[in-house]
């Protein structure tokens, strides 16, 4: 049986961020997002910066709740704005790092070295060699190849590393199957029966000290079970490797929480900090996580407005083509997930609900935001918000069929700033060059 879709204004109910008003129409963070769409036009992502710091605020007095004290790196592959690091670090937040760039980028704001992790399956020596440089604080290592390389590599900077074996627990996350990390068969992490051995190779090989565990076997895990039998699984680790004589002083815990996008159960933090209070709590090891998707997803939208609304026969949706499309927001036509999609106009929001499928102009059967979508008849030049996009969305854009890269906005308490100018058209060829015998060819 398929599930019904909630209503539009009722998906506000559980977003405090967002507030329909029956003047200015869908107000975020006290914004209207008429205004923007005006004045910035669409598409245009926004974030909220005041939804990121009490999430932030939230997960964090669930774990002192939980009598935790842990470290968060905000995993910034979900949104790397300049802007949203810059309230993250405010709020205390370090950084787990998957490239260079984002290292870089996390470096840029302020973001401590010393606070910062590097995760990753592949990481260059180029890469590597910058983190030692900048006296990166952990470096989690996803192979016995890696940890070779960074031995050598740091050898010949007089470095020493700080290393995490990243392992892979073997657990089912229960999420969607490409965004699952910590089954035997992905890509990710040290396999488990080899980790033991690997960790006392790390602690005899020179310029690497073996610090920690660390782990993360997905993302959007909507269940404490898969958390707590991958925690289990890394106390037992621990326990054995201390056993050995060997020092186990930190384990990363991930991230992976899930949130609500239509009606999912989501797991609050507080069952996050109670998996990790149950089975790593009386370890005595430092303890960090990395949240992506639960800080920033909700402290996001994507406004579109509908260019044209493409009339079916009747008992089949209407085609509503928004401006937005699966090059700005991949989600929907990667991982099939759903948005919410909102009106920004009070009296819209009002009318009577009817089913449309909202599509993006790209030149892909899979440009798909929604399908039969409950929503009040969508006429041209409406513009609607599509939720909970703050995490995997701007960071996912792609300039496909030359669409340049959409604005974006920053907002909190009904004040906004523009903090990324629309990418000018001629941008999309910049350091494209024509080969002179191409050129000579049309003389
Ligand atoms: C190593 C690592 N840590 C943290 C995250 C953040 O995950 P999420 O956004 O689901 O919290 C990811 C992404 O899945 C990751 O690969
Ligand atoms: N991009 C995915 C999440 C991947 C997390 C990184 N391993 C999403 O949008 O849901």
């Amino acid at each position: 049986m398929t599930r019904p879709d909630p209503d539009p204004l009722h998906l506000l109910a559980s977003r405090p961020s967002l507030r329909m008003d029956v003047h200015s129409g869908l107000l975020f963070e006290d914004v209207p997002l008429q205004i923007l769409a005006r004045d910035l036009g669409t598409p245009c992502w926004v974030t909220g910066a005041g939804t990121l710091r009490r999430r932030v605020r939230n997960l964090r007095s669930a774990f002192e709740a939980a009598g935790l004290d842990v470290g968060f790196h905000y995993a910034m592959k979900a949104n790397d704005h300049l802007a949203t690091l810059s309230v993250l670090r405010a709020e205390g937040c370090g950084a787990d790092v998957v490239s260079g760039g984002e290292l870089h980028r996390a470096l840029t704001v302020g973001i401590r070295p010393d606070r910062i992790v590097f995760s990753g399956v592949g990481k260059t020596d180029a890469e590597l060699k910058f983190a030692l440089v900048q006296g990166v604080g952990q470096i989690n290592v996803e192979s016995a190849e890696e940890l070779v390389r960074l031995s050598a590599l740091a050898g010949t900077l007089g470095a020493t590393a700080r290393v995490a074996l990243r392992v892979n627990p073997d657990v089912e996350a229960g999420t969607h199957d490409k965004i699952s990390t910590g089954r035997a068969g992905d890509k990710f992490g040290i396999a488990w029966h080899e980790a033991p051995a690997l960790y006392r190779q790390a602690s005899d090989l020179p310029n690497v000290i073996p610090v920690g565990l660390a782990v993360h076997i997905g993302s959007q895990i909507l269940s404490p079970a898969p958390f707590r039998a991958a925690y289990g699984r890394v106390a037992d680790m621990v326990r054995a490797l201390r056993a050995d004589g060997l020092h186990v002083d930190i384990v990363d815990c991930g991230g992976g929480l899930g949130i609500r996008y239509r009606d999912e159960l989501a797991p609050p933090p507080s069952a996050l900090a109670g998996a990790i209070q149950e089975t790593l709590g009386d370890l005595d090891v430092a303890l960090a996580i990395e949240p992506g998707r639960w800080i920033a997803a909700p402290a996001g939208v994507l406004l579109a407005s509908v260019i044209d609304v493409k009339k079916q026969p009747d008992d089949v949706p209407d085609f509503i083509v928004l401006d937005a499309a699966m090059n700005d927001l991949a989600r929907p036509a990667l991982y099939d997930s759903w948005h919410g999609i909102v009106p920004l106009s009070p009296e819209r929001a009002q009318e009577d609900l009817i089913p449309q499928t909202v599509v993006g102009p790209v030149c892909e059967s899979s440009d798909i935001m929604a399908t039969a979508r409950p929503l009040p008849p969508l006429q041209r030049g409406d513009v609607v918000a599509i939720l909970d996009t703050g995490a995997y969305g701007a960071v996912m854009s792609s300039t496909y069929n030359a669409r340049p890269l959409a604005a974006q906005a920053m907002v909190e308490h009904g004040q906004w700033q523009t903090i990324k100018a629309r990418q000018p058209i001629e941008a999309l060829w910049a350091g494209e060059t024509i080969p002179e015998w191409l050129d000579r060819e049309t003389a």
